[in-house]
């Protein structure tokens, strides 16, 4: 047990994916791990531990954001010797060609500062995919048949940005799309030599205000699990 995982050491495997939302978590875990097991739920953070085609995969909320995410990456790292974490999130859509329900491959992450920065000072670390979860998961995708973008995007400390002109440069470089914990994940496996992807699935678009209702961002994701998953076994 640590801090926020209640797990027992034993109960987290090597490879989680991680939804922000902890309902997208136990949602997946039904739709498509073989016995999910409840392993945590302290402060109602709802972690699954199963199996996919015989391989044991964890999955676990991270909550909104980059400081809460820093959190449960950290405690899986750390604690429970996660090896592999890739991110199942939801993302505003940047640019036009990106449509609602399409998937982001995050290849990179830019931000104003994750959690990490502090120790970082003056240096803007670029925080990356691994790039054999990369690889893997955009031939899942095609293999699947959604339509799949790689690129960089945008981890955003805030969700009601007043900073239109920030947006607007991010747009000019070709930012994909803005979510709220890559950059931050990318961080941590870098520091601690782990395999790290973000898998987005576009809930929105802020260029043409189309959004996708609150229940069908916790359940009409599946292409998204299904090349985490793939992914992460290829
Ligand atoms: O759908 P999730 O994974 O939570 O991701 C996105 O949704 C939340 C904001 O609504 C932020 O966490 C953002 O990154
Ligand atoms: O952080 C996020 C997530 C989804 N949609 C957005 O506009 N921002």
């Amino acid at each position: 047990m640590t801090f926020h995982i209640g797990a027992k050491p034993g109960e987290i495997a090597e490879t989680v994916l991680l939804p922000g939302d902890p309902y997208r978590a136990r949602w997946a875990a039904q739709k498509y791990l073989e016995n999910p097991v409840l392993v945590n739920e302290v402060r109602g953070m709802l972690g699954y531990t199963g199996t996919w085609r015989g391989h044991r995969v964890t999955i676990h909320g991270s909550g909104m954001g980059m400081p809460s995410l820093s959190i449960y990456a950290n405690e899986l790292i750390r604690d429970y010797g996660a090896q592999t974490l890739i991110r199942i999130g939801s993302a505003g859509a940047m640019q036009p060609h990106v449509k609602v329900r399409d998937v982001v491959l995050a290849q990179a992450a830019s931000t104003l500062g994750s959690p990490s920065q502090a120790m970082f000072r003056e240096l803007h670390f670029a925080p990356v995919a691994d790039f054999g979860l990369l690889t893997a998961a955009h031939k899942a995708a095609q293999s699947i048949g959604v339509p799949v973008h790689v690129g960089g995007i945008y981890s955003s400390d805030t969700f009601y940005d007043e900073r239109p002109d920030l947006n607007e440069q991010l747009q000019r470089h070709g930012c994909l799309c803005v979510e709220m914990e890559a950059a931050e994940l990318y961080h941590l496996a870098a520091r601690h030599g782990r395999r790290a992807l973000a898998v987005l699935t576009i809930s929105d678009h802020l260029l043409t205000q189309e959004a996708l209702p609150a229940d069908q961002r916790e359940t009409s994701f599946g292409a998204m699990v299904e090349v985490a998953l793939e992914a992460a076994f290829s």
